[in-house]
């Protein structure tokens, strides 16, 4: 029987990113299942060298792959990573925020997956100077995509043993758009009787994630609200150094970790590869690869519960020595 090749383009782009991605290759090689990966340039160094944040070579190299792993890009991410997430027609945008036992942080109790609508919402892009003085931002949202990510939520948390999922939305004062959104939410609720289904205004979501995140198993919500509440969530279990993220679509598939470009660090060895290395076990769930997944996430789990972890989790350990250590207990 011929070994399954998984061929997976690589985009590491800016500041941090480069660093991360090299601890979650080093990872996934470490499995000794067969990779074929290839690299691409994005970000703003790819702009002052090339005149372009993303080639099209980077996008067609993006296409054609089984699945891409991305790094992080910094000013120009917005023409990155939300260009790649349209084009690869990623229209979930899954965002787990575990508490792992060790890691010094505000709500160690905390376990939720966001559920983040990735394609519409103040993200469709349509701004508009109406005046000197006036400017605009249109808010989309469509039954397709509401539908498509309520389901999804709802699926995932059937899956996962009948977790509860939370409608977020602000349909008190957005009455139209995140009231049909709701109306979307309500709709699939009903088709699955057997999955706890509640609805809560964003607001009182952020304070409750702040006091008490054990209220909440899975989060649906739309585009630019599950932006926030995502480093809302980072920030209650230690810091976006912990938050993996998988960008799903019908084709194809992203991960990247949840974090920036990390300018204040980068370049110094110092970035918690964590988030990146978790967005491999993603990578290996997305193809099949459970145990492995499990494996991944365990070693990175027993490290951080060891102290073997870099300086944002208050370890002494550089990045690729905590891959190292992750590695070491697969
Ligand atoms: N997906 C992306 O490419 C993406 C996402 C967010 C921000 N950005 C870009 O990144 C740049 C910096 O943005 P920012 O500072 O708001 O957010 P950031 O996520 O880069 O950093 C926020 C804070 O978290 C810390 N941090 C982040 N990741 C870490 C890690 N792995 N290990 C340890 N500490 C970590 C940083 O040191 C910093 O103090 C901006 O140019 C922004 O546009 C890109
Ligand atoms: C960099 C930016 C475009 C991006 C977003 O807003 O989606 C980031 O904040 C994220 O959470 O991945």
């Amino acid at each position: 029987m011929t070994e399954n090749i998984y061929d997976i383009a690589v985009i590491g782009g800016d500041g941090i990113g480069p660093e991360v991605v090299e601890a979650e290759i080093a990872v996934l090689e470490a499995t000794g299942l067969a990779w074929n990966f290839s690299s691409y340039e994005a970000g703003d160094d790819c702009l002052a060298s090339r005149g372009q944040a993303l080639p099209q070579a980077t996008l067609d190299g993006a296409l054609a792959a089984q699945a891409v792993i991305f790094g992080a890009a910094g000013v120009s991410a917005a023409d990155v990573i939300l260009r790649l997430r349209a084009e690869l027609g990623t229209f979930v945008n899954l965002r787990p925020s575990v508490a792992y036992k060790g890691v010094n942080c505000l709500h160690p109790q905390t376990d939720m997956m966001i559920v983040r609508e990735n394609t519409e919402c103040l993200y469709a892009g349509i701004e508009a100077q109406l005046t000197p003085e006036v400017v605009t931002a249109t808010r989309v949202i469509t039954s397709q995509a509401s539908t498509r990510i309520v389901n999804y939520a709802l699926e995932w948390a059937r899956q996962a043993g009948g977790k509860k999922v939370t409608a977020v939305h602000k349909a008190n004062v957005l009455r139209k758009t995140d009231g049909h959104f709701l109306q979307c939410c309500r709709a699939a609720a009903r088709q699955f009787p057997d999955v706890p289904y509640e609805e809560a205004l964003v607001d009182s979501v952020a304070m409750r994630m702040a006091m008490r995140p054990e209220e909440f198993q899975v989060i649906v919500t739309t585009n630019l609200f599950g932006d926030i509440l995502s480093d809302l969530a980072a920030g209650l279990i230690g810091g976006l150094g912990m938050c993996p993220s998988a960008n799903l679509g019908q084709a194809h598939a992203l991960f990247e970790p949840v974090h920036g470009t990390a300018p204040d660090i980068a370049g110094q060895g110092k970035a918690n590869p964590s988030a990146a290395i978790l967005c491999g076990a993603m990578l290996l769930r997305h193809l099949g690869q459970e145990q492995w997944a499990a494996r991944v996430e365990k070693a990175v789990a027993d490290c951080v519960a060891d102290g073997q972890a870099t300086s944002d989790l208050g370890g002494k350990l550089r990045t690729m020595e905590m891959a190292r250590a992750v590695i070491d207990r697969l």
